[in-house]
Parts: C-alpha cells; sequence; structure tokens
C-alpha cells in the first residue's frame, strides 16, 4: 500500500500546481509515524494558503481519511479562560507582543458579527444581552474561518470554550485540542467590581464625546460604544453562567493536567509575569504542530 500511495504523490506532486507553488516556512505538512521515505515529498506543499486544497488533494490521493490526516500538521491553540473581567483582554495583547501568537477573542468575534449586520447577527446580540451562550457551531465557525485565514499558527484562542457543548463541538469541528489553558482565577467580588468600572469608564468617555461638535461625537461613539451586557443584571447572569457552566470545562482540562492557574487578583503586571513564566516553558516553535 505504501508503494502505492507513494507513487500518487509523486505523480500528484508533478502535475499539481500547489506543489509548484511558492515554498513558504515553516512546513505545513510531515510524516508523524510514517517511513522517513515520504517526509521530501511532503514538505512540496508548504504554503499556507493552499491548506483546504492540498487537504482536498490529499484526501483524494489517501486510500482513507486517516491517511490524509496524517499529513497535516495542526495548529497550537491555548484556551484562555476565567471569570468575565479576569483579565484576558487585558493580558492576551502582551501574549501576542512577546510570544508571537495570534490572538482570537471568541466575543469579539460574535461583536463583528453583530455589527456586520449578519443573518446571525440580532440573534447573537440577544444571547449576549442576556448573558447567554452563543450555539456553538456559530462561534466554532467563525474562530474556525479566523483560524484558516490566518499565516499564524499558533493560537490563544479568548473566552472560549464556555461549556461542555462548545468544547466538544471545538473538538470535533477543527480537530484541535489545546496544547494548555490559561485559567485566569479571581473571585466573584471583584470580578463584578473590575466590569463595572470597565461600563463606568467608557460611561465617562461617552459624556465626554457628547459635549463634543457633532461630527466629532459621531467618530467618538463610534469607538466608544458601551457594552450592551456589562449592566448589574446582565453581569449577575453572565457571573452564574461561568460559575454553572465554564467552571466545569476548565475543571475537566484540569483532570487532564492541562490547566495553568494563574492568580489574577494581583496587578496587571504581576499576573503578566506569572503568564510570563507559563509561556516560556511551551514548547519551540520547530515543534509546533505534531498531530500528538
Ligand atoms: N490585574 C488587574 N487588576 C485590576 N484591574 C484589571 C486587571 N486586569 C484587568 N483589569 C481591568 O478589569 C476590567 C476587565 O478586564 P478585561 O481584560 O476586559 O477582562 P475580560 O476580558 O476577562 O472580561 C478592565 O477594565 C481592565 O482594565
Ligand atoms: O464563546 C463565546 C464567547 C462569548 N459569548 C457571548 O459573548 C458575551 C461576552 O463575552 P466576552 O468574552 O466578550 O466578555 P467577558 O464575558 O469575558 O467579559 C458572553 O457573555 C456570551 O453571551 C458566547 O456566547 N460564546
Amino acid at each position: 500500500m505504501a508503494t502505492f500511495f507513494v507513487s500518487r504523490l509523486k505523480s500528484e506532486r508533478d502535475t499539481s500546481p500547489i506543489a509548484s507553488g511558492p515554498q513558504e516556512t515553516p512546513p505545513m505538512y510531515e510524516l508523524n509515524g510514517l517511513s522517513g521515505e515520504w517526509l521530501p515529498l511532503l514538505l512540496t506543499y508548504t504554503n499556507p494558503k493552499h491548506l483546504n486544497s492540498v487537504t482536498k488533494s490529499i484526501t483524494g490521493m489517501a486510500k482513507t481519511e486517516m491517511e490524509a490526516k496524517l499529513f497535516y500538521r495542526k495548529p497550537l491553540v491555548v484556551f484562555v479562560l476565567g471569570g468575565p473581567g479576569s483579565g484576558k483582554g487585558t493580558q492576551c495583547p502582551k501574549i501576542v507582543e512577546h510570544f508571537g501568537f495570534r490572538h482570537l477573542c471568541a466575543g469579539d468575534l460574535l461583536q463583528a458579527e453583530i455589527e456586520s449586520e449578519s443573518e446571525n447577527g440580532k440573534m447573537i446580540q440577544n444571547f449576549k444581552k442576556e448573558g447567554k451562550i452563543v450555539p456553538s457551531e456559530i462561534t466554532v465557525k467563525l474562530l474556525q474561518q479566523a483560524m484558516q485565514q490566518s499565516d499564524n499558527k499558533r493560537f490563544i484562542i479568548d473566552g472560549f470554550p464556555r461549556n461542555e457543548e462548545n468544547r466538544a463541538a471545538f473538538e470535533n469541528i477543527v480537530r484541535i485540542k489545546p496544547e494548555f489553558v490559561l485559567f485566569f482565577d479571581c473571585p466573584e467580588e471583584e470580578l463584578t467590581k473590575r466590569i463595572l468600572n470597565r461600563n463606568q469608564v467608557t460611561l465617562l468617555h461617552i459624556l465626554v464625546a457628547e459635549s463634543l461638535p457633532m461630527h466629532l461625537f459621531t467618530t467618538f461613539s463610534v469607538f466608544l460604544k458601551g457594552r450592551v451586557d456589562d449592566n448589574i443584571e446582565t453581569i449577575g447572569k453572565r457571573l452564574k453562567v461561568y460559575f454553572e457552566t465554564t467552571l466545569p470545562v476548565i475543571n475537566y482540562y484540569n483532570s487532564k493536567g492541562k490547566v495553568q492557574k494563574i492568580d489574577a487578583q494581583r496587578s496587571i503586571k504581576e499576573v503578566f509575569e506569572d503568564v510570563k513564566s507559563v509561556f516560556a516553558k511551551l514548547r519551540p516553535v520547530a515543534r509546533v504542530g505534531s498531530t500528538k
């Protein structure tokens, strides 16, 4: 079977526009657990932009789906979880800056969907207002699209998965398990204080903007719109959802030894020191993407 497969790959390589396309690093495919003789053939498929067509192309050649998947070098994913207001959105840009990850915030992707006035926008807005979790297929699709569109293959996914259904949907559809889960642990009282403060800051901005001439006000108000869910009523609902449905997901990953817990109650700087030491231990870039 191996000989058959190699010869099919050779003929595909000779004729495929992908194979003769630009060679980009890092290599996207490697042979995991198979004979080394196949490696040079597959290293010709290195252009991330051709990911989908390559996968399809390989699927066409492989005798089984499983064979095709063996060639796909998976991205590295870290989930960033913690209650609303625990500091996920504050710390993630720092991780990007220091460690070169691509930051995907599930809440921001959903917000962009609301603002694009897409078919699902109104429905997402209603879930958000109620502090409820948007159906998994919508969020997973947005995350998957964002991952496919990125040239970076290392992602921090912030604010997801929020429940068991989210977790299972991501693992089943995207077929990637997180390298680890960064968990910002913060008491409820502190979370409430921070979220209310976040909204007050926004309100203050709007008041300032309102005293400006009309054209400046219009510009400002677009940037400084308050969050529909940072009010005391919705905060209560979001915290309930967090403790009842997101904490069990964190516990699940903890039982697999995958949680890196950070004490998020300290200053932003102190929290980042801990975050840094977690990411510094990460396996080197060259090994990123093994299919384990
Ligand atoms: N370590 C911290 N100490 C005090 N305030 C913080 C800290 N981290 C974040 N904040 C503030 O708390 C609010 C919520 O933080 P944010 O990063 O938006 O949380 P999340 O993304 O987890 O909802 C923001 O106003 C932010 O400036
Ligand atoms: O994977 C997600 C992420 C967010 N949300 C919705 O978006 C809201 C805001 O989430 P975000 O992560 O932006 O803010 P946080 O609650 O962490 O402050 C949540 O309450 C949910 O209604 C969701 O349904 N699924």
